[in-house]
């Protein structure tokens, strides 16, 4: 059983193919990580999956489910979270009011202050927890939006370049943060550049490029794939 799937997706753009055929699954409580040069299309395959972009053919399964057409709002109700590179923070309000914001009409307002404190505990913003969202550092931004995606306690959480812009000390705590995540059941899909970080997290790689899937393995299989180092080069088309 899969926890998502893609079957023989294709989508393009005027007369450039931005997808191309891509099979790919998910296994539940995997860490997967989605690598490739500028251009590959990996940004398109994720709005794709989330349903910002619809295909122009092939199938997304969710669960079992087909989510080819649904609309991102079903998507999120069956599951799925995703946490954007630009954080969709709100920078004149508190820590903890972005938090309630994020969690109040998915938890039972009784258990709402509690449910806040253990995520502000979780992401290492329990002390921030009343400074307002636009005063913190870049990181603790992303970390604050890592909380509101995962406040609804999705099944699969979709991260595009989750440490752009950190610190080297930054981006170590994101990955721990993240294999804490999925310690507890979260299966995750990483857009990622920084390969240091792809090695702290990933259990298995794919590499998209022109749209293909390219290559796939672990860590080190892909780092020993010559073919892989040659297209950062430039040295394979399409
Ligand atoms: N809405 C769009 N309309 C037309 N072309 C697009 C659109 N979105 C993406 N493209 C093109 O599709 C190709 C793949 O883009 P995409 O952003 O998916 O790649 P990427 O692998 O995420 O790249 P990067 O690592 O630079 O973010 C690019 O050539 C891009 O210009």
């Amino acid at each position: 059983m899969h926890i998502l799937e893609t079957r023989k997706l294709n989508k393009r753009f005027g007369g450039l193919h931005v997808t191309g055929d891509v099979d790919f699954a998910l296994t539940p409580g995997e860490m997967h990580c989605l690598i490739g040069p500028n251009g590959a299309g990996k940004s398109t395959f994720f709005r794709l999956i989330l349903g910002e972009h619809l295909p122009d053919s092939g199938e997304i399964l969710f669960q079992d489910h087909d989510i080819t057409r649904a609309r991102p709002f079903q998507r999120i109700r069956q599951g799925l979270s995703v946490k954007f590179q630009v954080p969709g923070i709100f920078k004149e309000l508190s820590v903890r009011q972005n938090l309630v914001i994020a969690l109040q009409h998915h938890v039972d307002p009784r258990m709402l202050p509690e449910e806040i404190d253990r995520l502000l505990e979780f992401l290492g913003l329990a002390h921030a927890q009343a400074q307002l969202a636009g005063n913190l550092s870049h990181g603790q931004k992303q970390w604050l939006e890592i909380g509101m995606a995962i406040g609804l306690k999705p099944r699969l959480l979709l991260l595009d370049e989750p440490t752009a812009g950190m610190t080297p000390d930054e981006t170590h705590a994101t990955g721990e943060m993240l294999k804490r995540l999925n310690a507890e059941g979260m299966t995750l899909l990483a857009v990622e550049h920084d390969m240091a970080f792809v090695r702290q997290i990933a259990h298995r790689v794919t590499v998209l490029h022109f749209g293909k899937v390219f290559a796939q393995g672990t860590i080190d299989e892909i780092t020993a794939d010559p073919r892989v180092a040659k297209i950062y080069l430039g040295e394979v088309d399409a």
